[in-house]
């Protein structure tokens, strides 16, 4: 490789974040050992113990849209779990296919050429290549890269600009996607006594989607790192796509219980975030999840986070309060939100305290 390998621990920070070339590239000089850097505590590893194989996910089948049983089952999985996955949701396995192919093929793609695309030098503001989650702000790093992309439908200027192995999968994936988003979305709002999306709520909902690739290597010692650490997404809903690896973990009703959510080939995978959480004064849940990282095969899984407007004010919403319901919830910019995510590690379900009364 044509970038000097660190040959001190402390050098790892230096080598990965400010020399741009990533865990992959970290991983690409033939890593033996762990650095200590990507060592989690304890505490933070997912024990075999925690894993809990009684309960699971609820998969539901959207094939029937206006089918009155949908609204009901994903009423039930998005105020109990927070998480389920959907089957049979009209986007071609061809579409899927294409997109972890583009994901494997620009993590694949030669360490110069990937690094045209770390976070403050790319050629384009609406993609970049990044690593961790706060890499400058983490005790301990995440053993994971993401190439991350702002999807603004139209926008062919600067996706002339995204990296030419995965422009078109993201691109026609992310066509096909957004009906499904749209009509998740209703079918949840109309349990909210939402009659309509008009455009304030829609810029609320859905003003900002983020799609990003995630990398997460085959790690020498997976069993000390973690892929993501415990989060709450902050979106209003998250829809990931996971290859048929593993390694997905949802926090279980018991007390420190983890539940695998096994890969399903066409699934998608929908998780309520903080915003939702908010918006229904705690109907709906976010629930906590983290990833754990494999010890022989380089995992992609592709999140999109399906967020607010940079300027919505996000709280509950005026049709949950009509019933009487004290809001538990202040108002709160979805920007101010955003920033405060991104002013520390992950952290559990402790984000949402920023917005409680
Ligand atoms: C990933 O897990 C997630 C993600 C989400 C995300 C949901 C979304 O909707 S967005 C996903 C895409 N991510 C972002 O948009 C990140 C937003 N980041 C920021 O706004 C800022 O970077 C910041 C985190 C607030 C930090 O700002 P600041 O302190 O001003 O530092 P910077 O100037 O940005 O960076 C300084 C320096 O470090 C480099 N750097 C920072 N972060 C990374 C990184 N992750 N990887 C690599 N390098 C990084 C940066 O490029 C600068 O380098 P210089 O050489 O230019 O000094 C939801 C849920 C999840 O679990
Ligand atoms: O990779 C996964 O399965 C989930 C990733 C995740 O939770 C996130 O990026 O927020
Ligand atoms: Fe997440």
């Amino acid at each position: 490789m044509s970038t000097a390998t660190p040959n001190a621990s402390s050098d790892v920070l230096d080598f990965v974040v400010h020399k741009a070339n990533g865990l992959k590239g970290l991983v690409d000089t033939g890593l033996q050992s762990l650095p200590r850097q990507y060592i989690q505590p304890p505490e933070r590893r997912l024990h075999a113990s925690q894993v809990i194989s009684q309960e699971s996910i609820p998969i539901i089948d959207v094939s029937n849209w206006d089918d009155p049983q949908l609204v009901e089952s994903i009423f039930e999985a998005a105020s109990k779990w927070g998480f389920f996955q959907i089957i049979n949701h009209g986007i071609p396995q061809e579409i899927l296919d294409h997109l972890q192919d583009a994901a494997h093929g620009f993590f694949g793609l030669p360490n110069e050429e990937r690094k045209k695309f770390w976070k403050g030098k790319s050629p384009t503001d609406t993609a970049f290549l990044a690593t961790s989650f706060t890499p400058l702000k983490e005790k301990v790093l995440e053993w994971k890269d993401y190439l991350s992309f702002r999807y603004i439908p139209g926008d062919e200027k600067s996706q002339t600009l995204w990296p030419s192995v995965c422009k078109d999968p993201v691109l026609d994936y992310m066509k096909r996607v957004e009906m499904v988003i749209k009509k998740l979305l209703e079918l949840l709002l109309t349990k909210l006594n939402v009659r309509e999306i008009d455009k304030e709520k829609e810029y609320a909902l859905m003003g900002s989607l983020t799609i990003n690739l995630n990398y997460y290597p085959h790690c020498p010692n997976p069993e000390l790192v973690t892929g993501v650490g415990c989060h709450s997404d902050i979106s209003s809903i998250t829809v990931l796509l996971q290859d048929d690896i593993g390694g997905l973990y949802v926090r279980g009703i018991e007390e420190d219980s983890w539940i695998h959510i096994p890969p399903v080939n066409g699934a998608l995978v929908i998780n309520i975030g903080d915003v939702l959480q908010i918006m229904s004064n705690d109907q709906y849940k976010s629930i906590e999840h983290r990833v754990v990282a494999n010890g022989s095969k380089n995992r992609v899984s592709v999140p999109i986070f399906v967020n607010p407007g940079p300027d919505a004010l996000i709280g509950p919403l005026p049709e949950v309060l009509e019933t009487g319901a004290a809001p538990r919830y202040k108002p709160i910019l979805f920007s101010d939100y955003f920033s405060y995510f991104f002013s520390k590690g992950h952290d559990g379900k402790n984000s949402i305290n920023y917005a409680k009364i």
